[in-house]
């Protein structure tokens, strides 16, 4: 039975920030008070832990805080691989320790958190000890990924955490883009790309560098660590290990990222190839590489990246104050991230903190489209694909490493692919911009989605709905500027807004301001 470890003018608790402020704060006073808790051997009872808070010595830095205030009771979470969707009795396990990205089989891995020891605290325990962490600079809390540390790598010291204080992005209420063009009044757009280096990639890549931290620490085989990318992989990987002290080698496919993309690897220091071929391409040779060399595997195929990416999923739900949305729509390529949104729904789920969990969508270039075909042959035979050019550049995926993850995600939640041409998800890029956004392509793909399934009547005009914005709309400008400037063959660009050219002449700069103001004045 999990035990509440809410209580009234309870002792503080040495593993969580809450308690880092004196315990006669003002902010304390009149309010419940939660209390580290400490397991008995029977697993059944829980028992608060008294701690000093030391006053702050001038000269630390935040991380000397936190060892300073570091809890000496044993952690009770732990976590491991297992082989994805294992076989019920399959004993097979490794140590997050261990470099190892594939199960005896071959197939996927999963991280499976020790579920009996997080359950021993209820709901109510969880939501109040992430919502205390919000808006703090406490090391490493200050982060929406490390402010869930117990449910992402619950054994690693915040010595060897490297983060950027990713996450806690905002969730923005889309008000005048659902108005106008969907009739829908419940709309959201969740900006994961306003982000350390302009994408939710951050949000695994704090994880996966951390633990590369830990293992180099341990004097295991970990020279530097690789990626194949579409672009913004390659820029969080690049940053993360530059911030630690890292060799990051990025394999790029040539001519298909970027400019803003291609920079931030090259800035950040990184070992960039770039490579004549596509991205599964790239993804292939990077597999077969890290075989061989000790060069750790930082792509989606290596499970730790989704224990931080699945962090999204709980922050809007936090966001919500823990309302569950009715409909989260995400754009997918390799297919990691709509299995890490699953994930972090389901424990939220499974630990008591909401009773129920969203549908998915998964949104797919119809250019990149090979889950969406999988998924209208009712989920029979799986055929990677070439994938072909597409505005949406970063999910030109045609061989995704992740497709059992998305298939059981979707299936679990009810989920929904649909897929964009190019000229509707230019289109929807250009209408939410004009909105006040400034999205990337990848998101107008998933906007798309969104336009598709209300014009169905799927998805009803008060169902709160959540777009996942991927990236930084900043990366993706040319894209922009060959739209507005109706540069793109066969588009007609029915929402570009091309600058006016006019010569330094008042009379001529009135009459293009008169003409504007009357185009105004009619519509509105
Ligand atoms: C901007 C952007 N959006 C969406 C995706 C798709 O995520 P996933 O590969 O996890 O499906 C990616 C990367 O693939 C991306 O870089
Ligand atoms: N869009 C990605 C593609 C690789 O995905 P990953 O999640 O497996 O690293 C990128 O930016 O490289």
């Amino acid at each position: 039975m999990a035990s509440s470890c809410l209580s009234f003018n309870a002792s503080v608790s040495p593993n969580h920030d809450l308690f880092r402020r004196h315990p006669s704060s003002p902010l304390l006073r009149h309010r419940p008070v939660l209390v580290s808790c400490t397991s008995s051997a029977d697993g059944n009872t829980t028992t608060p832990i008294e701690t000093v808070v030391k006053p702050r010595r001038t000269e630390n830095t935040i991380r000397d805080d936190a060892r300073l205030q570091r809890s000496t009771a044993a952690n009770p979470f732990s976590a491991r691989y297992v082989p994805f969707n294992a076989p019920p009795g399959s004993s097979e396990h490794y140590s997050l320790d261990e470099i190892v990205y594939r199960s005896r089989s071959g197939g996927l891995l999963d991280v499976e958190h020790d579920m009996e020891a997080l359950k021993r605290f209820d709901g109510a325990y969880w939501r109040d000890l992430f919502d205390s962490r919000v808006g703090k600079s406490t090391w490493p809390y200050g982060s929406g990924v490390w402010s869930k540390k117990e449910w992402v790598l619950p054994e690693i010291d915040d010595d060897d955490i490297v983060s950027a204080f990713e996450g806690n992005s905002n969730l923005f209420w889309a008000e005048r883009f659902g108005k106008k063009f969907l009739g829908m009044n419940d709309l959201w757009v969740k900006h994961c790309g306003i982000s350390h280096t302009g994408s939710f990639k951050d949000l695994g890549m704090t994880v996966l560098v951390s633990q590369v931290n830990r293992l180099r620490k341990m004097k295991r085989p970990v020279v530097g660590v690789g990626c194949a990318s579409t672009g913004d992989t390659s820029a969080a990987l690049s940053a993360y290990c530059a911030s630690a002290g890292i060799p990051s080698i990025v394999f790029l496919p040539a001519n298909k990222i970027s400019m803003a993309q291609l920079v931030q690897p090259i800035a950040n220091g990184a070992f960039v190839l770039s490579i004549d071929t596509d991205f599964d391409g790239c993804m292939k040779l990077i597999r077969e590489i890290t075989a061989e060399l000790p060069i750790y595997l930082a792509n989606s195929l290596n499970s730790l990246r989704l224990e931080g990416q699945k962090t999204a999923a709980i922050e809007i739900l936090q966001q919500f104050d823990w309302q569950v949305p009715d409909w989260v729509i995400v754009p997918g390529g390799n297919l990691g991230n709509i299995y890490a949104f699953y994930k972090g729904f389901k424990m939220c789920q499974e630990l008591g903190l909401v009773d129920r969990i969203p549908r998915m969508v998964c949104a797919q270039a119809a250019n990149a489209n090979p889950l969406y075909l999988h998924y209208k042959s009712g989920w029979k035979d799986f055929k990677p694909m070439t994938a072909s050019t597409t505005f949406a550049s970063a999910i030109q995926i045609g061989d995704p490493v992740s497709i059992d993850r998305a298939v059981y995600a979707l299936k679990k939640c009810d989920g929904i692919v649909e897929e964009a041409t190019e000229e509707e998800l230019m289109d929807a890029m250009a209408q939410a911009d004009s909105t006040g956004m400034f999205i990337c392509p990848h998101t107008g793909v998933a906007l798309t989605a969104l336009f598709k399934l209300r014009n169905r009547g799927v998805i009803a005009p008060t169902d709160r709905t959540v777009v996942v914005s991927t990236a930084h709309g900043l990366k993706f400008t040319q894209s922009k500027i060959d739209y507005h400037s109706k540069a793109i063959p066969d588009m007609a660009c029915r929402f570009s807004n091309p600058p006016v050219e006019v010569k330094a002449d008042f009379g001529a700069v009135m009459d293009v301001l008169k003409s504007y103001l009357g185009s105004q004045t009619l519509r509105s």
